[in-house]
């Protein structure tokens, strides 16, 4: 593994972004869980419960799988989500479904778990529920990178972005219509900068050279609405460490 600072002469602040390349998906997927699991540790030292945030997508399962297995005392930490589509929790295409079935297993599974939609819940109810829950600061968090530069469910010209952008609430409802990205999840709930700047903690898990090109260029910069990723690192907080492998 080689760990450096990440390229900041415009956008990020070399002190905030700090890059962790792997040779392997095998060294990445323990590399990434360990830095979690070692981050929840500390919390659990120092605090009756730890809280941990996690996005979806194609890339991270591999890492929650590993980190399902960590030894701690999963009972007295809260795992919920950065981001959701509107989709009930066993939708096979709900991030909640995946966290359950490659986070809450082995010794995860006393974890306790948030899903944000609900059978019966508005979009707005599950705002609501999602931000009352929020009033317990996370400590750690787990972004994803798409190929558009989006993250969380803040993509590149969506109709509520700067709403998004400048909002004080930790989550808020996403329309995607328009957006590439988003496949065809369009309706969605998102962690917003503000509920991303308390965290302690911040990692952003991307895979292959296609992301690897795209993040030099979010790096690059400092217009969030470009690439919406670039509030990963623009956020005023913790530093940004970006776990990589080809
Ligand atoms: O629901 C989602 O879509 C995710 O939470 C999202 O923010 C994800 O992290 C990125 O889209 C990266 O996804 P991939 O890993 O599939 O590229």
């Amino acid at each position: 593994m080689s760990d450096h600072d990440a390229r900041p002469e415009d956008g990020a602040p070399r002190t905030r972004v700090h890059m962790h390349s792997y040779e392997s998906q095998t060294q990445w997927t323990w590399g990434a869980a360990v830095a979690i699991s070692s981050a929840l540790a500390r919390d659990l030292q120092q605090q009756p419960r730890a809280r941990l945030l996690l996005s979806g997508g194609s890339t991270p399962a591999p890492v929650y799988e590993a980190l399902s297995k960590a030894p701690l005392e999963w009972d007295r930490v809260d795992v919920a989500l950065v981001d959701e589509r509107w989709l009930l929790p066993d939708d096979p295409d709900s991030n909640s479904r995946l966290i359950r079935e490659s986070l809450l297993r082995n010794n995860a599974a006393n974890a306790r778990f948030e899903s944000i939609t609900r059978p019966g819940r508005s979009i707005e109810e599950a705002v609501n529920a999602a931000n009352l829950h929020a009033q317990a600061p996370p400590g750690v968090i787990v972004l994803g990178m798409g190929e558009d530069g989006h993250t969380a469910s803040l993509f590149p010209r969506m109709q509520n972005l700067d709403a998004a952008l400048a909002a004080r609430s930790a989550y808020v409802p996403a329309d995607a219509t328009g957006c590439p990205g988003a496949g065809k999840f369009l309706r969605r709930i998102t962690l917003t900068p503000a509920g991303l700047a308390p965290a302690h903690t911040r990692l952003l898990l991307i895979r292959g050279e296609t992301k690897r090109k795209l993040l030099d260029r979010v790096l690059d910069g400092s217009d969030p609405h470009e690439y919406p990723a670039r509030v990963a690192f623009l956020t005023p907080g913790a530093p940004l460490h970006i776990h990589w492998c080809p």
